[in-house]
């Protein structure tokens, strides 16, 4: 396993108080964002969050990424947890791809269809790193924020114990409704 990790250190939000904590991993650098009483929950709330630089940075419409980014945030500076930042821009595929994704997807095909036109298949992401990440910081029974069955298979791959399954649903609106649906009927997401 040929993972980098950093020191520990605090960040505050305007969602709370956070630790956090940076992998490097196969050249991608990835980030654990703990609540400040991480260590002493015995299941802690987790949301795996991939990257999406236009939606959690640019307030995207087109996706529901940054109101589930601050949904978790918030939720877990309450309740406890962590949320994992996989940068794994654009389902891996890169966020150069990914504008030519939109770019076709402005043509009328679906999310599914642009990255397959492009050579790439409807989800290229690869979980790994979350595993090695868990295995770190000793995670073994977590409440799982998510609506995305692969992420669900992943986590019970490695042997963690999904004691609850939270679903993060956001309002469609006219920008995503399309993709929501298109994940809802043809990636099987929890919707
Ligand atoms: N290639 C591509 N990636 C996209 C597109 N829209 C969003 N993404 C990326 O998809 C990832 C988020 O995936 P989602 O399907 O929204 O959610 P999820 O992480 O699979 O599942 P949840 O845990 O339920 O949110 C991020 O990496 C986004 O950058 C798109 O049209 N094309
Ligand atoms: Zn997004």
């Amino acid at each position: 396993m040929n993972i980098e990790k950093s020191n520990i250190a605090k960040l505050p939000t305007k969602h709370g108080q956070f630790f956090i904590k940076a992998y490097k991993y196969n050249d991608q650098e990835h980030l654990a964002i703990m609540s400040e009483n991480f260590e002493k929950i015995e299941a802690p709330y987790v949301r795996i969050h991939s990257e999406c630089l236009t939606g959690d940075a640019l307030g995207s419409l087109k996706c529901d990424c940054q109101a589930q980014l601050n949904l978790a945030l918030d939720f877990i500076a309450q309740n406890g947890g962590m949320v994992v930042y996989h940068k794994q821009e654009g389902r891996n595929i890169g966020l150069f791809n990914k504008v030519n994704a939109y770019a076709l997807q402005d043509k009328g095909r679906n999310t599914i269809e642009a990255n397959v036109e492009l050579g790439f298949a409807q989800d290229e992401r690869d979980y790994s790193v979350v595993g090695c990440i868990f295995e770190d910081l000793g995670v073994k029974k977590i409440k799982l924020i998510t609506n995305n069955p692969e992420k669900i298979k992943y986590v019970e791959s490695l042997g963690v114990n999904i004691v609850e399954r939270m679903p993060a649903i956001i309002e469609a609106n006219i920008h995503n409704k399309d993709y929501l649906a298109t994940k809802k009927d043809q990636m099987g997401h929890l919707l």
